[in-house]
């Protein structure tokens, strides 16, 4: 395993202690930041000339990491702190270092500066704390009036659904193909690696998992997902296997998505056998984790010869069922296709046989998709969905902005361990940005903190409006299987965490809420109930937040934090 690919697993601890790349040594600098820093030192102790007595090296080295080496603005700030400080001490910038745990401001890794703590303390002047250190580039944007300002596209991500082999990925291929975001020779290539093994009906299918792999060994900073842009939007694709054992990932992806594609499989028996599988579970999950928009893309139509029929009848049985599950029939449509030929995907069919629909491409479909309501004005809340390294830090993280928004400089708290870090410079979609609000994916390079606090499904927000981490909660669950007293893991988003339903406190009006039976005993599946869930752990929850539980690799109830 390459030590890219071992990072981003950073999910357990017990993976962090396998990864033998991580060590103290790596705590040091690298030969050219070395060199930065030594000429760097140089230039900061001739500038300050016969005052440099007063600035230990470490304070030095330290401000010159926060500057980025900037020679300048370190001589400022040391000026401004140690030689020539304000008469009013702010409080934190001293700190005793009787008992206390120092917080590393140097940035390399959460060392511990038991060094620079002495030194701090032999000279009067203790560690920085986090709070008080330098903002490395902050510059103090109103984000939300940028963001307004800015002329950049709508951004939306969606989760493709669908039972396996449904012909998802397949699909996804030729959207890139078909819209220029992969050549034609790769797939030409695939395809004769695919025939090698006798597989070359999965050459499109392979574009997305080649380009999976490719970030993979590389630094990219993508959250597992595809990308593409249209005149009006940027799209992001989440990914979602359709098979039974990944149905974790699925609720991780549709936690993120604005919209979802629910593929079915149109041919003789496959549309049953779907409505059978994991088409009607993962309707379910993504209505229950707050999705509200489905486009159902009606695949595989090129092999009942482009039955309207056919197209008919599962149009009828799956508006059926979307209904029942919560779905507003203003928000389902529906696109018969060819994921394989790209009939109706990104141009209309050719096929005479298909001549009868005239409705939609489904890219015209995602364009007309409006994204959910971004949470601009609310704390920032930022599921990590990665965790990495790459050139600009030894610790960076990705995910999507849920809440609020962030910019480069912007001290940041990870909960649940509560430690704080700062972001040193960050990326939306791809490119390098100065801020990032709700609804975007971002990359953030982070400094001083440990990447020992920091795993998939942690919550980043503002120091100042923390989420608080919780045992216990109350859940408006709708059961889609029996609930009573018993253990259950808990999803939400890329976190889980065992816990067991310790009290139903009642059964619920669907419609009202209204309390209908006080402290049943047992809840049958498609009743909606207030049930009381303890979790084995604290973890970062908060009322509005929606959870799924599991049991025995099952879904059993998806629900509403109260
Ligand atoms: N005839 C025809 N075959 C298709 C079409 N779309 C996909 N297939 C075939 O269906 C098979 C499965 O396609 P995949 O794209 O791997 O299906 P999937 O839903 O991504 O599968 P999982 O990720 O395992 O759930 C492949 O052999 C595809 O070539 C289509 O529109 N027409």
């Amino acid at each position: 395993m390459s030590r890219h690919q071992a990072v981003r697993n950073l999910d357990y601890q017990n993976e962090l202690d396998d990864y033998e790349g991580y060590s103290e040594e790596e705590d040091e600098l690298s030969p050219e930041d070395r060199a930065l820093m030594e000429q760097g030192k140089a230039a900061v102790r001739e500038a300050l000339a016969n005052q440099a007595s007063k600035v230990t090296t470490t304070q030095i080295e330290e401000a010159l990491w926060h500057y980025y080496y900037d020679v300048d603005k370190t001589v400022a700030y040391l000026i401004s702190k140690f030689i020539d400080p304000p008469k009013k001490t702010p409080k934190a910038v001293l700190e005793s270092n009787a008992g206390k745990k120092q917080v590393d401001t140097a940035g390399k890794k959460g060392k511990k500066k038991t060094d620079s703590s002495a030194d701090g303390v032999a000279n009067g002047v203790g560690a920085l704390k986090i709070e008080d250190a330098p903002l490395p580039k902050s510059k103090n944007l109103d984000v939300l009036s940028e963001f307004h300002n800015s002329k950049s596209k709508k951004t939306a991500s969606f989760v493709v659904v669908g039972h396996v082999d449904a012909g998802k990925s397949t699909m996804m291929g030729r959207l890139l193909l078909d819209l220029g975001v992969v050549e034609q020779r790769t797939v030409d290539k695939l395809r004769q690696e695919a025939d090698k093994i006798g597989k070359k009906s999965f050459a499109l299918a392979w574009v997305l998992d080649q380009r999976t792999e490719e970030r993979s060994r590389g630094v990219t900073i993508d959250i597992a997902t595809n990308r593409f842009e249209t005149d009006t939007t940027l799209f992001t694709i989440l990914d979602a296997p359709g098979h039974q054992d990944f149905i974790p990932n699925m609720i991780a992806g549709a936690s993120q998505a604005d919209f979802a594609i629910l593929v079915i499989d149109a041919s003789t028996g496959a549309f049953e056998s779907g409505l059978k599988g994991q088409t009607r579970e993962h309707s379910l999950l993504i209505r229950s984790m707050g999705v509200s928009r489905i486009i159902v893309a009606v695949n595989k139509l090129d092999t009942v010869g482009w039955s309207v029929e056919r197209f008919n009848e599962i149009k009828n049985q799956v508006s059926g069922f979307l209904s029942a599950t919560g779905f507003q029939a203003k928000n389902i449509s529906f696109v018969p296709l060819s994921g394989l030929h790209g009939d109706n995907l990104v141009r209309r069919s050719s096929d005479s046989a298909a001549s009868w629909y005239t409705g939609a491409t489904l890219v015209e479909e995602l364009e007309n998709s409006e994204p959910s309501a971004r949470a601009l004005a609310k704390p920032l809340r930022m599921t990590i969905a990665e965790v990495f390294r790459t050139q600009q830090s030894p610790l960076s993280i990705a995910g999507r902005l849920d809440a609020g928004s962030l910019q480069m400089g912007d001290a940041i708290l990870v909960q649940p361990s509560g430690e704080k870090a700062y972001i040193k410079s960050l990326q939306v979609d791809e490119a390098p940005a100065d801020w990032a609000v709700a609804g975007q994916n971002a990359a953030l390079h982070l400094s001083n903190i440990d990447p020992i606090h920091v795993r998939v499904g942690d919550i980043i927000c503002d120091p100042a409006k923390p989420i608080n981490c919780l045992d216990t909660f109350t859940l408006k669950a709708l059961a889609f299987d029996f609930l009573m007293p018993m253990q259950v893991d808990v999803h939400r988003g890329r976190l889980h965490v065992a816990g067991r339903i310790e009290v139903i406190t009642g059964l619920l009006d669907k419609v009202t809420g209204a309390v209908t039976k006080k402290k049943p005993k047992i809840v049958k599946p498609a009743s909606v109930a207030r049930i009381v869930v303890k979790l084995e752990s604290k973890v970062p929850l908060e009322a509005g937040q929606r959870v799924v539980l599991r049991s025995g690799g099952q879904t059993v109830a998806a629900g509403l934090l109260e």
